[in-house]
């Protein structure tokens, strides 16, 4: 768990805020740690006190930004006393080092947190105005000869600066690659019973199918339908009736292969994909959950029974082609009497 959670214990993994936050708190820490290291340097190995003033005043304006941040302070005012607190010593420090050991190099910090803290909009302004200016006061030095000076405050500056670009990228990079998984398991999850939802399964049904056809191996789909789901709401509230989805489809995962996919394919239908499934092994499997769902109370006492559609590949079967089948079997289990399986050819009970 991340530190800064006790803080802010409303903000969980699925908060669109937990990004924003997790990134202000390194980038609040990683300048703390630098302006304390910095101005730690220019006092002892560089005996520079003026700089070690304003790398010293930042630190405390930081320090003071995380503590407004720690007890519920606004994200964006703070990103945007952040970035005026790194401008305002940036500029302080080139200006006090003259242009000597490529202090320059320092003001090429500014993008990632400009960018990351205030958004592209405001970060191209706020980095292009920074830079124009930079560029003019080396533009002014060119004619003054300044000595490039390559001791150890140049090396330095190169490695600090430098390295605080490397670590600011990586963490930025994981934190965006976490965003875009989560983002995606979002996209492909029903949100009640998280299972695959319509979107993911029709993909995949559509995958899936050109590979069983390539490999000639058969693939076997089963539509499920709840009986008499409506009476269950009417009769027992909305609430109970999703428990109840939310139960059943732990039976359809307890009751399927790894290999199986099982999703919601919408209301009180769900949808499981066999690969390498006949029609005799779809059959077997639609068997036995009829049987598990139909033997005991699902949630709340209740007991339900499904009616299931089977339709099982052929040479020249499309995702839509199976689909339609299924649910015409399902329709026909559900004229039938319900609580029964429809196949293309039902083995003889
Ligand atoms: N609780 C709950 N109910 C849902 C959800 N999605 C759909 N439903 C309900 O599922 C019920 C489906 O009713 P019908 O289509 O009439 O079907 P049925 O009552 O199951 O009857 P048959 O399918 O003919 O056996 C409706 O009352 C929907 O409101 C859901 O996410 N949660």
């Amino acid at each position: 768990m991340k530190y800064w959670r006790k803080h802010h214990p409303d903000i969980g993994v699925d908060d669109p805020r937990y990004h924003q936050v997790s990134l202000m708190y390194s980038v609040l820490i990683i300048m703390l740690l630098y302006f304390g290291l910095i101005a730690l340097l220019n006092v002892t190995l560089f005996d520079d006190a003026d700089i070690a003033l304003y790398d010293f005043l930042g630190f405390v304006m930081v320090a003071c930004v995380y503590s407004y941040v720690r007890y519920g302070g606004n994200f964006r005012v703070a990103g945007w006393a952040v970035i005026a607190t790194l401008i305002f010593v940036l500029l302080a420090f080139i200006h006090l080092a003259e242009g000597r050991n490529y202090s320059l190099l320092w003001v090429t910090i500014l993008p990632p947190f400009a960018f990351f803290l205030l958004g592209p909009r405001a970060g191209i302004w706020v980095t292009g105005l920074v830079f124009t200016y930079s560029a003019w006061f080396l533009y002014q030095l060119l004619d003054q000869q300044v000595s490039a000076n390559l001791g150890l405050g140049a090396f330095l500056n190169f490695v600090e600066v430098g390295t605080a670009q490397i670590f600011l990228f990586r963490y930025y990079e994981r934190s965006r690659i976490k965003a875009y998984d989560q983002l995606r398991q979002t996209s492909i999850t029903d949100p009640l019973t998280g299972v695959y939802n319509r979107l993911h399964l029709d993909n995949t049904l559509k995958n899936l199918l050109t590979r069983a056809n390539v490999s000639e191996q058969p693939l076997s789909v089963l539509l499920l339908d709840v009986d008499y789901f409506k009476r269950i709401n009417d009769s027992h509230g909305h609430l109970v009736g999703d428990d109840v989805l939310v139960a059943l489809t732990k039976v359809l995962q307890n009751g399927t292969r790894d290999l199986d996919l099982v999703g919601r394919w919408g209301g009180e239908e769900f949808l499981l994909i066999c690969p390498d499934a006949d029609a005799k092994v779809a059959y077997q499997v639609a068997k036995r959950l009829l049987e598990q769902v139909r033997s005991q109370p699902l949630a709340h006492g209740i007991s339900i029974t499904v009616s299931i559609g089977i339709a099982t590949s052929t040479t020249n079967s499309t995702a839509e082609s199976m689909l339609q089948v299924a649910d015409q079997y399902m329709y026909e289990a559900k004229a039938a009497g319900r609580n029964r399986i429809g196949a293309d050819q039902l083995p003889a009970e």
